[in-house]
Parts: C-alpha cells; structure tokens; sequence
C-alpha cells in the first residue's frame, strides 16, 4: 500500500468534502450527528462489520448522538487509498450527516 503525498493527496481529498485532514494525526476526520444513540450505534455497528473485512479499522469516539471517526494507515504513516474507499463508503452509509 503506497503512501498519498503531494498532489495527489490533494486530489483524493477534494473527493471528501465532508472530511478533512489531520496533518498532526495522518488521518481523515469526520464527525457525524445522528437523532439518537440508537443511529449512532448502527451506524457504527455496520462500520465495524466493514471494518473487519476490509481489515481495516477506524479511529473514533462516540458520545450519545455523535460519532468522531478518522482513517489513517499505520503501514505507511500518513493516508492510502484505503482510507479514501473506506470514506467514501461511509458517505454512502451516512451522506452528509452531521457537521
Ligand atoms: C496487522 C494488521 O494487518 C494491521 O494492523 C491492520 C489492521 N487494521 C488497520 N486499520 C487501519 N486503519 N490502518 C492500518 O494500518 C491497519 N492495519
């Protein structure tokens, strides 16, 4: 898995509006609000699942209604595109909720 620097970086970034980069952390950042504990905690159920077959995990906190996830790739230090699909997937699940 290779490293994204550069502009092509750039380039995958701007496909993830909804995210932003971390540069302290190498990671994508979203925050999510759902109407409930019950959406959150769905949501992060089917992430999880996603998760394991992608073997690939998230970051994230959840307090209530609010789930905090990020993506970053420890095998290269920074992002891959495995943290772009991973995104991507979840603005499938979740487009535009929360801030
Ligand atoms: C050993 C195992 O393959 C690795 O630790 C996997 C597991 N899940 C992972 N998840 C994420 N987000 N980044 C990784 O680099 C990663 N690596």
């Amino acid at each position: 898995m290779k490293k994204l620097e550069g502009a092509a970086l750039q380039a995958q970034i701007e496909r993830l509006p909804l995210w932003r980069f971390n540069p302290q952390r190498h990671a994508l950042e979203r925050c999510l609000v759902f109407s409930d504990f019950n959406a959150a905690f769905g949501f992060m159920s089917r992430v999880a699942l996603a998760a394991e077959q992608r073997n690939h995990h998230p970051e994230w906190a959840n307090v209530y209604n609010r789930v905090d996830i990020a993506f970053t790739t420890h095998e290269v230090g920074g992002l891959s595109l495995r943290d772009i699909e991973f995104a991507l997937w979840v603005d499938t699940l979740a487009p535009g909720v929360g801030d």
